[in-house]
């Protein structure tokens, strides 16, 4: 188990529009990597790339090459379905499946993934909720709507959902934006337990949210106005807000723009 991404010459489009440009990287296995950046320079569409949800959207294309564990996620014999199961996403807004029961959200993944008995649905569920530390606020109530949850609580569901189906990558697009700071710590915390066993990255506005959770972190940014996003640095995260490399990094962790 590596679970390492390795991106290289990646451009993404929404029609004629290329919204991001060259991006190469490498993402380390078992760590969290923050995306930060101003609004607007990419780093949802990029990291859309990395499970291939952009090309849902109409029109929308890629080019470069995407590698999970040296395996080219954009090969013309690669399911999207298959890559969607083993790079999971968290969104911003916590999305349960709104009619479904706390037991049906979490178990709703492995039903599009094979069949299995009861019994082994039932230990599944209750390790994904014990695995987002949401077990003890729910297992009285695993029949109960998911959207009868908390935020904090229903996004803390969806990851449990996401881990449901033992994905090898977790990727988290602000998913704290919509939530108050101690549900914000108890997602920041999980992460922290989950990145033993996953590949995290997250997407986040939040500088201090990156300096604390992630191991490494991106820079994104326009080449210019109208030109797409690219990644201007990447490097240790603690580098990267203490003595990072370009004046952009520095002029936006310090609040000079964006
Ligand atoms: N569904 C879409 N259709 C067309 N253009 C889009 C779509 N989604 C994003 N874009 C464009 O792609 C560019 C990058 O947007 P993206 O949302 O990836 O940036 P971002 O850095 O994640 O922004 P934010 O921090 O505000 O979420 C922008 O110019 C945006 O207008």
């Amino acid at each position: 188990m590596s679970q390492q991404i390795q991106v290289s010459g990646l451009d993404a489009y929404y029609g004629k529009h290329k919204a991001i440009e060259d991006i190469s990287m490498t993402i380390d296995p078992q760590s969290i990597t923050a995306f930060i950046g101003p609004s607007g320079c990419g780093k949802s569409t990029f990291l859309r790339t990395l499970n291939r949800m952009h090309e849902v959207i109409p029109g929308a294309r890629v080019e470069g090459k995407v590698l999970l564990d040296g395996e080219d996620l954009y090969a013309a014999d690669v399911e999207p379905v298959s890559v969607r199961r083993m790079i999971g996403m968290v969104f911003q807004r916590p999305n349960p499946f709104p009619t479904m029961s706390i037991y049906e959200n979490v178990a709703a993944g492995l039903r599009l993934n094979g069949r299995y008995a009861k019994s082994e649905v039932d230990g599944i569920v209750e390790d994904s909720l014990k695995g987002s530390n949401l077990w003890n606020e729910v297992k009285d109530r695993l029949n109960k709507p998911g959207a009868g949850l908390s935020g904090g609580q229903q996004q803390r569901l969806c990851i449990a959902r996401a881990i449901a189906v033992k994905p090898e990558v977790l990727l988290m697009d602000e998913p704290c934006s919509a939530l108050d700071p101690i549900s914000t710590l108890a997602i920041e915390d999980l992460m922290a337990e989950l990145k033993s066993k996953f590949t995290i990255i997250i997407v986040t506005h939040n500088m201090q949210q990156a300096a604390r959770v992630s191991d490494r972190t991106a820079f994104f940014n326009l080449a210019g106005q109208g030109q797409p996003g690219r990644v201007i640095e990447m490097d240790d995260t603690s580098r990267i807000f203490t003595n990072p490399a370009q004046k952009a990094t520095e002029d936006y962790i310090t609040g000079r723009f964006g």
